[in-house]
């Protein structure tokens, strides 16, 4: 006997509470679909989004009004090596400059220029000042912004309700199921479409990364699981500029890997070596510090591993040229965050080395953000083919917004209230799964699952780094088989307890795990971020996105799907070979 459930009908359920999930919501209710609801797994208003620093890209042009959406679309376009799906690059950028604005109508509290404009500042790799911001909190202050305009609408939510499956038959989905979090009351969501707005997956990575405990890839589990098919996993970008820290010392191992933005080197910051030597100059002469993610990681990673490295392994971020008064008003977070550990940043360098920080993967969807399995939408971070093999810093932010409209208006299209979950998807998927959670729930295993998960982590980091090749990424791929095994047999607290939920997390993390690896051993080339050793050349053959499926023997399938060509307003953008000019910002 299945355990007891309740059940909730709506027309539209969006699984996630970040930008991508309320800027749909907010679509869906200015087109009067309103028995919507959105749903996060943490607080309202406490969805990774906040962790948002630099910025965000649009071409408004307010400090350099030559830029425009075509140059926006070339730049992502070039820094993603081509493998991005031109259609949606141009759907991002082409509607940027209106979302920028839409944003500061409902109330953002964006920098500004001394007369009043949306201030933009330099982010790597981009021909032109584009991102806009916030301080150094833009993610905060756009979730707030958002999250107020639904409430002004009236939208509905939920808070601390994790999902674990999605009700589908293969061709269509039909609703979710999920429990929640502070009753432990089993939960199922009947629902006409489900949009999936559930963050991405870089947290499957060790300790390395600049995310919190979200990230670990529920959302392209999620419609895996389903029969969606997932693209372009095997590109994980590592942000040059975590923080290397002492990881003996209490008041700075829990810092190890977070964020130092891309703004503090927006804003001047220089890249030194131990030999005092701003060694950007041998790798990038021209776009230095500035230059693309992949191109700058790489970097750092190659002078600490020629011994140029600090004794944390990393290497100096120096930003104290910048007036004091300035880097407080610009970077206020990163400066009190260094204060609190008693570094100055506007006297003293930080320390800094690449750390994990965004799957360029994800969900594969058609334009409006639809997957293979009909009513199920996929936007945000948990969608691929915008970014391509590496992603512009401020881009992100910027698919949310944008893919939460479009995939909105989609749906309040097409949606014509609620649907009905046909019984044989009830009897034969959701109360079968309702039951295996009842019997994970005290579940009196072998394994303790924070470890297990400690160990998957630590093995992406080792077999699927900034640098791979076929002898680790393989090696890799069996630990993650190992790690299955042990899953099977953990030890699990009540349906309330953290182990439970983290038992989920496990699952879930597994299918990136096995994409990544899969995928990176599968591209013989290197790409973007995806760098072998063993192929350290980009090869034309591979302009292919990579498509991950489940096979229903065996376990993942992939294949290859060519790309398309971009439009001919943008490839005129392209040709025109606009490029970030470093030595002007000096
Ligand atoms: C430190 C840091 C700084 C960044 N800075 C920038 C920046 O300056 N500019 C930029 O463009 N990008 C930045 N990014 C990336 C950007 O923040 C994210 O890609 C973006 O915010 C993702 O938004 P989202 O709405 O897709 O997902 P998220 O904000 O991650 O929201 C996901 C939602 O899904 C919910 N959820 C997840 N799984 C489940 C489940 N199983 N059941 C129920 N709910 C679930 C979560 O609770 C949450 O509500 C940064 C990333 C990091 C880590
Ligand atoms: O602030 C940062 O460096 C992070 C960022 O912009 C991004 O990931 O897009």
């Amino acid at each position: 006997m299945p355990p007891e459930y309740d059940t909730v009908e709506v027309s539209v359920l969006i699984i996630g509470a970040g930008a991508a999930g309320a800027r749909a919501a907010i679509e869906l209710a200015e087109r009067g679909v309103d028995d919507v609801l959105v749903l996060g797994k943490r607080g309202h208003g406490d969805a990774h989004t906040t962790w948002a620093r630099g910025g965000i890209n649009g071409a408004l042009g307010t400090r350099d009004p030559e830029d425009d959406w075509t140059i926006h679309a070339a730049d992502t376009l070039k820094e993603g090596h081509f493998l991005n799906d031109p259609a949606k690059v141009e759907t991002v950028t082409e509607q940027m400059p209106e979302r920028l604005r839409e944003l500061d109508e409902w109330g953002m509290d964006y920098s500004r220029t001394d007369d009043g404009g949306i201030d933009q500042r330099y982010f790597g790799a981009q021909s032109y000042r584009r991102t806009a911001f916030a301080g150094d909190h833009t993610g905060e202050s756009m979730l707030d912004t958002l999250v107020g305009r639904a409430r002004d609408l009236g939208v509905p939510h939920r808070e601390n309700v994790m999902i674990t499956k999605l009700a589908a038959d293969g061709d269509r989905v039909y609703g979710a199921v999920g429990f929640d979090m502070d009753t432990g009351e089993f939960v199922v969501f009947n629902a006409g479409a489900v949009v999936l707005a559930a963050g991405g997956y870089a947290a499957i990575y060790d300790r390395h990364t600049s995310r919190e405990d979200e990230n670990n890839g529920d959302g392209p589990a999620l419609a895996y699981d389903a029969g969606a098919s997932l693209m372009d996993m095997e590109f994980v970008q590592f942000h040059p500029t975590g923080m290397a820290v002492d990881g003996s010392d209490p008041e700075w191992a829990p810092w190890s890997g977070r964020l130092v933005t891309e703004a503090v080197r927006g804003e001047g910051g220089r890249l030194y070596n131990t030999d005092g030597e701003r060694f950007m100059r041998r790798y990038s002469p021209d776009q230095m510090e500035l230059d693309a993610r992949d191109v700058v990681a790489r970097a750092i990673a190659q002078e600490v591993s020629e011994g140029r490295g600090t004794e944390n392994g990393g290497v100096y971020l120096d930003v104290s040229h910048r007036d004091a008064g300035f880097i407080r008003e610009r970077l206020p977070r990163m400066y009190e965050r260094f204060q609190d550990l008693g570094v100055d940043m506007a006297e003293e360098p930080v320390e800094v080395a690449p750390t994990a920080h965004y799957g360029m993967g994800g969900v594969a969807v058609d334009g409006h953000g639809e997957t293979d399995v009909t009513d199920l939408f996929a936007i945000g971070e948990t969608m691929a083919g915008v970014h391509g093999a590496n992603r512009l810093g401020g881009n992100s932010l910027a698919e949310t917004v944008a893919y939460g409209v479009v995939a909105g208006r989609r749906v309040a299209d097409r949606i014509e209230g609620p649907g009905t979950m046909p019984e044989r998807v009830v009897t034969g998927l959701v109360e079968p799964h309702l039951s295996e959670l009842a019997a994970l729930a005290n579940a009196d295993g072998t394994y303790d699952v924070d470890a297990l998960i400690a160990e998957l982590r630590e093995c992406l980091w080792t077999h699927a780094g900034i640098r791979r090749d076929e002898a680790t990424l393989s090696s890799g791929l069996d630990a993650v088989d190992r790690i299955r095994g042990k899953a099977a047999d953990v030890a699990v607290g009540p349906v309330t307890s953290r182990s439970f939920e983290y038992a989920i997390d496990l699952g879930v993390m597994m299918t990136s795990a096995e994409a990544v690896l899969r995928g990176a051993l599968e591209r013989t080339e290197s790409r973007g971020a995806h760098y072998r050793t063993d192929y350290p050349d980009s090869d034309p053959t591979w302009q292919h996105n990579i498509h991950y499926r489940r096979a229903d023997i065996g376990g993942m399938a992939t294949d290859t799907q060519p790309v398309a060509t971009p439009s001919e307003a943008v490839q005129a953008a392209l040709d025109a070979g606009h490029e970030l000019d470093y030595h002007q910002l000096e």
